[in-house]
C-alpha cells in the first residue's frame, strides 16, 4: 500500500505521492490510472515529491492526467511548500522543479506566497513553432484571437475577451491547446479585465482540460495583461475556484503568487 495526500489550490486538485525514500515506479499507465476520476483517485495533476538536493527542500515532479510531464504548477507549488512546512516547521521553503527553484513563504497553515520566477517572453521560450511577436500571436479561433504568450516554465497563451462567461471553452480550449503554433501544446487562458487590478480568468489546461484554477496560468495572465497595458503589476485574479493575488515584481521581474492551500483527505492505494 502507498500513502497519498489529496490536496488542492482553489479546487485545482492533486494526488501527492512521496518518492523521497524510494521511487514508486510511476509508469505512464499507472499515472493515468491514479489521475482517472472514475477508475482511480482522480486529480488535475499527479504530484511526486523527490529529494530536493543541495539548496532545495524538495523536488516536485508534475504529471498531467494524460501522463505528460509539466514544468510548472503554481497551485501545487503552494501545496507542496505547505506540506514541507508542516513537516519541518519552516516558514521559508524552496520547491525545486525542472523549471527552477521556487522560494515559498508560509503565511499560515492554509496560505502561501510562491515566487514563481521570471516569465520567459521570447517566442523560442514559450515555445512557438516559428518566430512571432509574443505580445499578439496571429491566431484566430471562433470568437477569440491574437493571444499574448509567455512561459512560466510551461507554455501559456492568454486571450483577452469582453466576457469569459460567453465563451464555449470546452470547444475552443482543446483546439487551441493543440494549435500548430504550440509545438509543446499550451495552457490556454481566457481573461476578462474587470479593473486595472482585477481580472476574471477561465483556464483550459494542457493535458488536463478545464480546471477550477491554474496558478501558472494566473501568473501568465498578470504578465500578459501588464505587457498589453491592460492592468498594473498587481492584481487579484478571480477563477471559478476562487481568487489568487498576483504581482509581477518590478525589482527583479519575478511573479509572486499568493493563495490558499488545502488537504482534502489522505489515504493509501495499491499501485495498479
Ligand atoms: N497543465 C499544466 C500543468 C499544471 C498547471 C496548473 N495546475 C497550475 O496551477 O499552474 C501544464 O501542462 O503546463
Amino acid at each position: 500500500m502507498v500513502a497519498f495526500r489529496k490536496m488542492h489550490g482553489l479546487g485545482n486538485d492533486f494526488v501527492v505521492l512521496d518518492e523521497r525514500a524510494a521511487p514508486l515506479g510511476l509508469t505512464d499507465a499507472r499515472s493515468r490510472l491514479i489521475a482517472d476520476r472514475h477508475f482511480g483517485i482522480g486529480c488535475d495533476q499527479l504530484i511526486s515529491l523527490e529529494p530536493g538536493g543541495q539548496g532545495a527542500d524538495v523536488f516536485m515532479r508534475i504529471r498531467n492526467p494524460d501522463a505528460s510531464e509539466a514544468q510548472a504548477c503554481g497551485n501545487a507549488t503552494r501545496c507542496v511548500a505547505s506540506l514541507i512546512a508542516a513537516e519541518t516547521g519552516k516558514t521559508q521553503v524552496v520547491v525545486r522543479t525542472v523549471a527552477g527553484d521556487l522560494p515559498c513563504t508560509i503565511l499560515g497553515p492554509d496560505r502561501v506566497v510562491a515566487d514563481m520566477g521570471a516569465p520567459r517572453l521570447g517566442w523560442r521560450d514559450v515555445p512557438l513553432a516559428r518566430e512571432a511577436d509574443t505580445l499578439a500571436l496571429d491566431i484566430v479561433e471562433g470568437p477569440v484571437a491574437a493571444p499574448a504568450a509567455c512561459s512560466m516554465g510551461n507554455p501559456h497563451a492568454t486571450f483577452f475577451v469582453p466576457d469569459v462567461a460567453a465563451l464555449d471553452v470546452a470547444t475552443i480550449g482543446p483546439r487551441l491547446e493543440h494549435h500548430a503554433a504550440f509545438p509543446e501544446r499550451a495552457n490556454i487562458g481566457f481573461a476578462q479585465v474587470l479593473a486595472p487590478d482585477h481580472l476574471k480568468l477561465v483556464m483550459w489546461e494542457r493535458g488536463a482540460g478545464m480546471t477550477l484554477a491554474c496558478g501558472s496560468g494566473a501568473c501568465a495572465t498578470i504578465v500578459n495583461a501588464h505587457r498589453r497595458g491592460l492592468t498594473g503589476r498587481r492584481a487579484t485574479i478571480t477563477m471559478p475556484g476562487g481568487d489568487l493575488v498576483l504581482e509581477w515584481r518590478e525589482s527583479d521581474g519575478h511573479v509572486l503568487m499568493e493563495g490558499p492551500v488545502a488537504t482534502a483527505f489522505t489515504g493509501s492505494l495499491t499501485l495498479p
